[in-house]
């Protein structure tokens, strides 16, 4: 029986669970009961209009924001609400707006990001023994690695400010796949990229996901979204409209909707439909009874 159990779960597991997450800002609901699965293997797409909460949600997972209320749960157990321990916990991130230390090498940002990985501590690094050198080359080493599977071992030793566009977010990546992540959060990977640059990116988040780090990630390109996702969830307003496999999601008329017209953009809460209804129907009568009123502007 347990045999049997173990049999059927073992191809896929859920690597994060977000469940009934609100995120609230003062008086405005950037992110409403949402839930989320990402399940090992798999590449999930986040998308909706702008201002729809994507960021916000994805802040909540990586315990920027603590979430007004909901749990996010990583391989079964609750996220602390703190970065530096959700990264440690296995998930990693990049942003919207890259963020390199723009004067340090292409390399010296990965070692950065190995550094929630390395046990060596203090004392170590101030005395150099044996112990910091073999440590400092397995990261070296395995930061090479991480640069070959980007595209960017050559230009290794080069200042990351000096990189096209293109390279900075592939760099971004590498330093991100750095802390061994088992689950890889990619906040518009491909903004500013050209299309063949995107379609290298494409290339680039398959390969991550056959290493076996499953993948969420917030685009606009819709193109890339429904070619790479195996499922995609739309926000619209803070509330998850839709999800569903990329055709479920692309013949979606709410989707369609939220995205052609824009309609859900700044579109009133039923609260304000209600209020606006009232007082035309309220202007309306005192009209009927006062004709003539409306010109008086
Ligand atoms: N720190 C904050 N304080 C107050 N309001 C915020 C904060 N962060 C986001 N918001 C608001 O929450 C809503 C959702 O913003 P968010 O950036 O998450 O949307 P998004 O879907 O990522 O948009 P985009 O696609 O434009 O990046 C917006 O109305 C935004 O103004």
């Amino acid at each position: 029986m347990t045999a049997m159990t173990t049999t059927t779960t073992a191809t896929t597991t859920t690597v994060l669970d977000a469940s009934d997450v609100t995120m609230r800002f003062g008086g405005l609901t950037a992110v409403r009961s949402v839930d989320l699965t990402v399940n090992s293997g798999e590449i999930v797409g986040l998308i909706g209009p702008n201002g729809a909460g994507k960021t916000t949600f994805f802040n909540c997972l990586t315990g920027l924001y603590v979430p007004t209320s909901g749990t996010v749960k990583y391989k079964g157990t609750v996220l602390p609400p703190k970065p530096h321990l959700v990264t440690q916990a296995g998930i990693a991130r990049t942003f919207q707006n890259i963020r390199l230390f723009a004067n340090m090498t292409v390399l010296e940002n990965v070692l950065v990001g190995r550094h929630t990985r390395t046990k060596e501590g203090l004392w170590s690094a101030l005395l150099r023994g044996p112990g910091f050198h073999r440590a400092e080359a397995a990261s070296h080493a395995r930061a090479m690695e991480l640069l070959e599977f980007v595209g960017l071992e050559k230009k290794a030793e080069h200042l990351a400010r000096n990189l096209p566009y293109g390279e900075q977010r592939k760099l971004e990546i590498a330093r991100a796949l750095a802390s061994e992540p088992g689950l890889l959060l990619l906040d518009e990977p491909t903004a500013g990229m050209n299309p063949q640059e995107t379609r290298a990116t494409e290339e680039l988040v398959f390969g991550i996901r056959d290493k076996g780090i499953a993948v969420l990630v917030i685009e606009h390109d819709m193109r890339f979204i429904f070619n790479l996702c195996d499922r995609v969830a739309v926000l619209v307003q803070g509330e998850k409209l839709v999800e569903g496999d990329s055709a479920t999601v692309q013949g979606d008329e709410r989707v369609v909707a939220a995205y052609l017209g824009e309609p859900f953009e700044n579109a009133p809460g039923d609260e304000e439909v209600a209020e606006v209804e009232a007082a035309e129907a309220h202007a309306e009568t005192t009209t009927d009874a006062a004709p003539g009123k409306e010109n008086d502007r």
